[in-house]
Formats: C-alpha cells, sequence, structure tokens
C-alpha cells in the first residue's frame, strides 16, 4: 500500500479484508436476495409474469432441441432424399412452433423487464433516504455509518439497477442452459459432463476477477469520498470565493493529484489483474470446448451414440453457448454487482439497528422543568469526552444563555436538551421523564432550533419559512407574515422578483441568491414560524446586521413567558439580561448565575466580558 494510501488523516474503510473463494460463493445467494426482494416489492406481478416466461421458454426450447433429433433421425434415414425431407417435415413444423413460442416469450420478458427495471430504482431510493431519514443523529457522526450510507446510495443503488438487468437475465440463461443440459442428458447421460467441463474455466474467471474487483472497492471507498469532496471545491459555487481568495487552486489541485494517481494505479493493477484472468480463463474454455468436441467424437466413433443424437448434441452445445456466454457474462456482473448490493442491504439493516427508537410514552406538552443530571458526552470515534458531568435545571418561561469559547460544547449540550443527541452518561429530564424513553417525535415537537448553519432549503422563500413546520395550516398566511416580520425577513422577500414565490437556488433556472445575513433571517422566521414551548437558538444571530439582530432579540424576549429560551452565543452583551448564564469550558459547566453574579464572581465569564467591551469601547471595564 502507497504512503497516501495509508495516510493518517483520512482513514480507509475498515472492510477491506480479502475474502476467501468460499466466503464469496456463499456470499452470492445472500447477496442476490435483496435484488430479489426489492423486484419482488416494485413490480410483484410483472416479475411474477417474467419467471413464468423464462421457465416456459427455457422448456420450449428444449422442446425444440428434441425435435430437431426427429429431423435429424429422419434426414439419416436411407432411402430417397426428397422421401426423407418429406418424412422430417412434421418434426421441422414442431422445431419452428417451439422456436416461434420461444421468440414471444422472450419478448414478453423485455416487455416486462422495462416496467420493473425502473421500478426497483424508486422502491430501493425510497427505502434508503427512509432509512438516511430516520437515523438518530448521532449516526451522522459516526464515519463507519456515514462510508456505509455513501457506499450504498452512490454505488448499491446503481448496482442494484444493473443487478436487477442481470438477475433477469441470468434467469432466462439459467432455463435455457438447463433446458439443453436436460435434453443433452437425455440423449445420452455421458454428455453432460463433456458439458459441465465447458463451464469450469470460466467460471474460475468469474469468480476471481469479482473478487479482485471488489476489495479493491472497499480498500478504496474512503479515497474515493475523499476525491469526491475535490470534485465539489473544484467545481462547487459556495467554495469559489474563498480559493480564489486563497490562492488555493494549486493546492486542490496537488491534493488532487496525489490522491488520483494512487486510484489510477490501483485501478490499473486492479484491471491487470483481471484482464490477465479474463484471458487465463477463456484460454482454458477454448481448450475445453477442443476437448468436447474430441470427446463427442471419440463416443461418435465408439459407437456409444447415433449419428443423430451427436448432430443434436453439437446443435444443442452450439445453441446453448449464446446463452452460456450470457449466463457467464450475467453471473460475472451479478456477483461483482452483487457484493455492492449487499453493501446496501447492509446499510439498511444497520440503518435499523440506528432508527430512532420508537416509544408510546407521550411527552409532556411544554414541560415545565428541564434537568440535566450528571450529563456526559462522547462523539462517535472521539477520544475525548464533548460534554462531562453536566447538571443543570431549567425553568418553563425562562431564558438560559450557553456560555464559553469555540469547542467548549455548547452546540453538544444544546441538541441534548433538545432530545437530538442521547447523553453517554446520566440523564436528560422534562417533568421528571427520562426523554431517551419518551416518544422522540413528541419530543421534536417541542422544540424549536435555529442553528449556527441552517439548512438553505432549495425551494421558494414561502417553503424556506413554512418548513418550520411544513404541516402547520395558515389561513392567510397571517403567522407565516407575522413569523417573518418579527425575524426582519418581510424586507428580504419584497426585495426579491417573485416575493415570497421566489425560487431560492442558483442551482436552476430563475433561482436567486440571498446574503447570508438574508439566509439567517428566513431562518430565524423559519423557527418563529415553526413555534413550539422550548426555543434552542445556537448564535442565529452571528451574521445579521445590528438592526436585525436586535429585532430578532426583541422577537426572543416576547417569545419567553410561555416559552423557555436557550440562547448560545458569543455576544455576552446580548445575554445580559438572561435569567441564568452557564459557561461551558472543555465540556464542563465551570460557571453559572446572572450576568451580574458572574461579573461579580470576576472568573472566566467576567474575563470574556471585559475582552468584548474592550473591543467595543477601547477601554477595560
Ligand atoms: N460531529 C462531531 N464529531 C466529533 N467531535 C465533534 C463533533 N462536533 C463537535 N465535536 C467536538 O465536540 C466538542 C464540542 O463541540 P461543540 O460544537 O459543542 O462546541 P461549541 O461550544 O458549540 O463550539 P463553537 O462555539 O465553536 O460553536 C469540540 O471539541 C468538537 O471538536
Amino acid at each position: 500500500m502507497t504512503e497516501a494510501l495509508a495516510s493518517p488523516y483520512w482513514r480507509l474503510d475498515d472492510t477491506g479484508r480479502p475474502l476467501s473463494f468460499w466466503q464469496l460463493v456463499r456470499r452470492f445467494p445472500a447477496a442476490c436476495r435483496p435484488v430479489v426482494e426489492v423486484i419482488r416489492l416494485a413490480a410483484p406481478r410483472s416479475a411474477a409474469v417474467i419467471a413464468v416466461l423464462q421457465v416456459a421458454s427455457g422448456v420450449t426450447g428444449a422442446f425444440g432441441l428434441l425435435a430437431t433429433t426427429g429431423v435429424l433421425e429422419e434426414l439419416l434415414t436411407a432411402g430417397p432424399t426428397a422421401e426423407r425431407v418429406m418424412g422430417a417435415v412434421p418434426a421441422l413444423v414442431l422445431v419452428i412452433a417451439a422456436y416461434l413460442a420461444r421468440g414471444a416469450m422472450d419478448a414478453g420478458v423485455s416487455l416486462a423487464t422495462a416496467r420493473v427495471v425502473p421500478g426497483v430504482r424508486r422502491v430501493a431510493e425510497e427505502r434508503l433516504f427512509d432509512a438516511g431519514l430516520h437515523a438518530e443523529l448521532v449516526a451522522f457522526d459516526d464515519d463507519r455509518f456515514y462510508d456505509r450510507m455513501h457506499r450504498a446510495r452512490d454505488r448499491g443503488l446503481f448496482y442494484l439497477e444493473q443487478a436487477t438487468s442481470n438477475v433477469i437475465a441470468l434467469l432466462g440463461a439459467i432455463f435455457a442452459v438447463a433446458g439443453a443440459a436436460g435434453i443433452i442428458g437425455v440423449l445420452h447421460p455421458v454428455l453432460l459432463p463433456v458439458l459441465l467441463i465447458c463451464l469450469l474455466p470460466e467460471g474460475w474467471a468469474v469468480f476471481r476477477s469479482a473478487r479482485l474487483g471488489y476489495e479493491g472497492m472497499t480498500r478504496l471507498v474512503t479515497l474515493n469520498r475523499r476525491l469526491r469532496m475535490i470534485s465539489d471545491l473544484a467545481t462547487e459555487r459556495e467554495p469559489a470565493a474563498e480559493i480564489r481568495a486563497c490562492q488555493a487552486e494549486a493546492f486542490v489541485l496537488d491534493e488532487y493529484r496525489q490522491l488520483a494517481d494512487v486510484l489510477r494505479d490501483h485501478e490499473v493493477a486492479v484491471g491487470l489483474a483481471q484482464a490477465r484472468t479474463g484471458i487465463v480463463g477463456r484460454a482454458c474454455a477454448g481448450v475445453a470446448t477442443a476437448g468436447t468436441f474430441v470427446a463427442l467424437g471419440l463416443l461418435l466413433y465408439a459407437g456409444w451414440i447415433p449419428l443423430a443424437v451427436a448432430g443434436t448434441a453439437v446443435i444443442a452445445i452450439r445453441t446453448s453457448s449464446a446463452a452460456l456466454a450470457q449466463l457467464v457474462r450475467a453471473t460475472n456482473e451479478l456477483f461483482e454487482q452483487s457484493l455492492y448490493v449487499s453493501d446496501y442491504q447492509s446499510f439498511l439493516s444497520t440503518a435499523r439497528e440506528r432508527r430512532r427508537p420508537v416509544s408510546a410514552v407521550p411527552a409532556p406538552p411544554a414541560p415545565s422543568r428541564i434537568t440535566l443530571h450528571e450529563v456526559g458526552f462522547r462523539y462517535p470515534g472521539a477520544s475525548v469526552d464533548a460534554l462531562r458531568g453536566v447538571d443543570l435545571s431549567i425553568h418553563k418561561g425562562q431564558i438560559i444563555a450557553l456560555v464559553g469559547e469555540n469547542g467548549s460544547g455548547k452546540t453538544t449540550l444544546a441538541k441534548i436538551i433538545a432530545g437530538l443527541y442521547r447523553p453517554s452518561r446520566g440523564q436528560v429530564c422534562w417533568d421528571g421523564h427520562d426523554i431517551s424513553v419518551l416518544d422522540p417525535a413528541g419530543v421534536a415537537d417541542q422544540v424549536v432550533m435555529v442553528l449556527q448553519d441552517p439548512v438553505r432549503w432549495p425551494h421558494d422563500a414561502r417553503t424556506n419559512v413554512r418548513v418550520g413546520r411544513h404541516d402547520r395550516t395558515d389561513p392567510g398566511d397571517a403567522a407565516l407574515l407575522e413569523a417573518a416580520a418579527a425575524a426582519r425577513a418581510t424586507e428580504v422577500v419584497e426585495g426579491l422578483p417573485h416575493g415570497w414565490e421566489t425560487l431560492l437556488s442558483k442551482y436552476f433556472r430563475d433561482g436567486h441568491e440571498l446574503s447570508g445575513g438574508q439566509w439567517q433571517r428566513l431562518a430565524v422566521a423559519r423557527g418563529l414560524f415553526r413555534d413550539a414551548p422550548l426555543v434552542i437558538w445556537d448564535e442565529p444571530t452571528a451574521p445579521l446586521d445590528a438592526k436585525a439582530e436586535y429585532a430578532v432579540f426583541e422577537s426572543l424576549r416576547q417569545l419567553a413567558g410561555n416559552r423557555t429560551v436557550v440562547l448560545i452565543t458569543h455576544r455576552l452583551a446580548s445575554v445580559r439580561n438572561a435569567d441564568q448564564i452557564y459557561l461551558l469550558h472543555e465540556g464542563s459547566l465551570v460557571e453559572r448565575g446572572t450576568h451580574t453574579d458572574l461579573l461579580a464572581a470576576g472568573g472566566r465569564y467576567a474575563q470574556l466580558y471585559g475582552l468584548q467591551v474592550e473591543m467595543y469601547t477601547g477601554a477595560a471595564t
């Protein structure tokens, strides 16, 4: 492995262990199962039609071959040619009828396949999105989960669609080959192992090649993801300005070259190994085919089989060779695809385990008291705790402020209070009920959370606000307009070419872009429109101008009273009126009290406040 592959700051996936041949063989049916399962779910009727038509097509093909023996027998008997030809006509009619019927059945399979494949994508995608959307938040901080999800999304879905076509082709080929093999067995059992020998070398090449490809994929999944990130840096709009301002173009390209060279070298090595395997497999298959014909000649020479049977066997081997080639190709592709599909399946089962738990215990509406007992939290894969032994209590109607230096744990704590993360240790209680046993939807229903970096929904302005509570009925847009006014978003919307209907995404034609502060005003309006008893405000006013910030704080003050507000901010002037201020340091609550208490205590808060006052006035307090 090259140095770049072993680079310590982005880890390789842990599933890169080479699989043995038998592990691969054992994995094949299990990996095909999700394909078949999704096909059954997506289009059960078309799938049944395909299965029936394919069995019938295999049987009809076999019947056609049997009829061919009849034709040959008639043609090879002694007597005048005209008589022999006339004698062969009835069998010939059967052969033609069999081939016509088979053609019609194959056409039916194609038509049904056209329905199945898009249906499979539709069902598989929905399952994936459902799994992603309902996974608990902390799963997104777990790089293994994230890797799996992206592998399922980027490769699993794509290959599932391809695998669907191949399952259908494989089944068709299996029935066709089985039909031919059955007839060969009926003609003379000794011909069967001869046919089998033809298959072995290609089969070996198929498995080996798939294994080489899959090993490479699992080892390089992180590398591929990193390359995609670089591709975003080079081609997306958001980072374009900063890259130019920092003159980081060369840096991005250098990183690309370094990673892409590793990827290319690896892919070339895998490709060459696969090509060598294919060449060896085909060469052996050629020898085996020659051996088959020699064996047939010997059987004929020894008088073990009559000439008509040998003739049919040759036709059977030749006519089934197309099906055989299809079987090998479909197995080859399906084998490789099924390994990716099994990633899709394994993501779905991981996601089931990481699904937010369901509970029938309803969350108390508008909790009067939220308490945290000895709460600790560690992010997946982290070596230190983000929160340690946090104890606090919030009463309905209070405004509390979480302050502290960057990385001290404020956002993590806010997400725990909101029930988005479950604490690693300790308990969060709403009115005495541990929220880990409450219905998560009921808990979420009580919370408004406006984050530092809110989602810029690629929709119109109205949706950007309404999505705060998308199912809220709002006659005459009264609540929407009230929320927008309180967040000073009305003036943003008034400046848009189509008002509330303006599409806010430059990725689409006629889309409009907003400034950072304008986006933030819409996010604040979204939070106000959501309107819930617990309001968590994580630094949403940082990008706002002084007027907008003032207006937002005014509306926050009005909100409080019958709502509980948790405010995170670095601007300590904004928290002077908070009922309680909690100062976090390296994940622990180190100071608590009112602004006056904390200034009087002369600790970290007083120090930070003094620095901010000095910045504004040029003099220490
Ligand atoms: N998704 C994550 N995975 C791992 N560690 C994380 C993650 N998010 C935050 N952390 C770590 O947890 C600690 C607390 O982060 P948090 O975001 O809660 O801090 P904060 O006080 O809100 O910071 P800021 O003022 O910069 O917003 C930090 O050390 C941070 O590195």
